[in-house]
């Protein structure tokens, strides 16, 4: 996998933006390159790109972006996108095929998607065939299709560090230019 690419369709800002929030945190942990937000919410930016200032990293988030526009920019360079709906196939089946995908955009819903998601989508993908969480399938489908170990990556250019510890909190601050 070369590229991941989050778009977080439906997003409401009075309603979501914890839940959008964890959605950005999730995917930069785990290996995505950036979030397109098909919605105006100026805060959520904020927020990712102070996270992203202290922990590292070149996590970008994109505002009010328009995911028609994106879906096609993306499959035209010869991207593809997976959406995520407890209606599609089953993310087990479907995991090498992801993986062998080279750049990949992952999409996920909050409110109901448009229905026309589910044709633009080169794979609609249930991590479950169960209602659950855009946090947990973003999660989920991330580690699935990983190269590697997703929990060991690193973030370079951080202010803060975390030292693993048994108890206790220990964080280098490193200074930065
Ligand atoms: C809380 S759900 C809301 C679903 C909405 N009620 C609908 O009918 O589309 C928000 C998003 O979480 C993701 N999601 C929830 N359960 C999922 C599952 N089992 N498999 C894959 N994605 C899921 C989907 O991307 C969905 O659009």
């Amino acid at each position: 996998m070369k590229r991941i690419v989050l778009l977080r369709l439906g997003h409401r800002p009075e309603r979501d933006k914890r839940i959008t929030t964890h959605v950005g945190l999730t995917a930069r942990l785990l290996g995505a390159e950036g979030m397109l937000l098909a919605s105006n919410d100026p805060g959520i930016v904020k927020t990712l790109e102070d996270v992203v200032s202290r922990w590292g990293g070149n996590f970008y988030i994109k505002n009010n972006v328009n995911y028609k526009q994106e879906i096609k920019e993306w499959k035209t360079a010869g991207g593809k996108v997976c959406h995520l709906s407890m209606y599609g196939v089953n993310l087990p089946d479907i995991t090498d095929e992801l993986k062998s995908c080279e750049n990949l955009m992952i999409v996920v819903g909050a409110e109901k998607v448009p229905p026309e998601i589910y044709q633009l989508a080169d794979w609609n993908v249930a991590v479950g065939s169960q209602p659950h969480s855009e946090v947990a399938a973003v999660a989920i489908t991330l580690d699935r299709i990983a190269d590697g170990e997703p929990l060991e990556r690193e973030f370079p250019n951080a202010e803060l560090t975390i030292v693993p510890a048994e108890r206790g909190k220990q964080v280098i601050e490193n200074y930065k230019d």
